[in-house]
């Protein structure tokens, strides 16, 4: 198995504190992948490594089949090589229509100078809906995204993130704030997404990993404490130490 995102050995550090700690792991193609660990164990600053946001002081961030360095990209660019990223909280156009929020989104992820040009077109209104539907607002086109549901904005804005075709997805705490059908209608989202997309997802909900069922990546202090099923790391006493033991 070949990794589509490999981190090797990079640490971070801000005023002196390691916030990333010779930190490790790759994520394969199409893979689902939970992160979990305590407040502070880095998960956010991975996430901004990846996103070019942070730049590591040391180690490497390689990208696909030729492994090519993200450390050489800016952020737009790393975007458009395919990693897209959902913030916790949703930043969808309230005034505007689910469509039009999917349609903004469909121009955006072409070139600079052709989003000048860019006209809505038969192919896009398809588009638009197919993306609706892949996250569950196939009903709500003509809705006002103001009007939606705390769960309901962040699978529009998910479904934004797919109109850049990303192969990639760091998805932020997904379960935040939602009900609990949504966020079961969100692991079910989040699964699906993962037959065509890898999907990294940061979470703090227990219950929501475990209905992932995925592998899961404890981090802590900025490394890899266990890696592997729920169960397994929920078993490992540091695990239990560090992170379950807090409660
Ligand atoms: N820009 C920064 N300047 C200084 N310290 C920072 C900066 N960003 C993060 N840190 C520190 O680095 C450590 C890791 O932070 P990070 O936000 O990545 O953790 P986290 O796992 O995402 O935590 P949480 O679960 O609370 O979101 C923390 O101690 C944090 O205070």
């Amino acid at each position: 198995m070949t990794a589509l995102l490999e981190v090797r050995g990079i640490s971070v550090s801000f005023d002196g504190f390691r916030a990333i700690n010779n930190l490790s792991f790759e994520i394969a193609d199409r893979e689902l992948r939970a992160i979990i660990g305590p407040n502070g164990a880095g998960k956010t600053t991975f996430m901004d490594i990846v996103t070019g946001k942070t730049r590591p002081n040391e180690g490497q961030v390689l990208w696909g089949e030729n492994s090519k360095s993200l450390l050489r990209m800016n952020e737009s660019q790393i975007a458009r090589a395919g990693i897209g990223r959902k913030f916790q909280r949703p930043t969808v156009f309230e005034d505007q229509t689910v469509a039009e929020n999917l349609t903004m989104a469909l121009s955006a992820s072409r070139s600079p100078f052709s989003v000048l040009r860019w006209k809505p077109t038969q192919d896009s209104v398809t588009r638009v809906g197919e993306l609706a539907t892949e996250v569950g607002l196939g009903d709500q086109l003509g809705r006002k995204s103001g009007e939606l549901s705390h769960g309901q904005k962040q699978w529009l804005e998910i479904g934004m993130l797919l109109a850049q075709e990303p192969r990639l997805l760091l998805v932020d705490e997904p379960a935040a704030g939602m009900t609990l059908a949504e966020r079961e209608q969100t692991t079910t989202l989040l699964r699906n997404l993962a037959e065509k997309h890898a999907v990294v997802v940061v979470e703090h909900d227990m219950d929501f990993v475990r209905r992932l069922d995925c592998k899961v990546t404890v981090l802590h202090e900025g490394s890899v404490l266990a890696e592997g099923s729920l169960d397994h790391v929920t078993a490992n006493p540091q695990v239990i130490e560090v992170y379950l033991g807090r409660g």
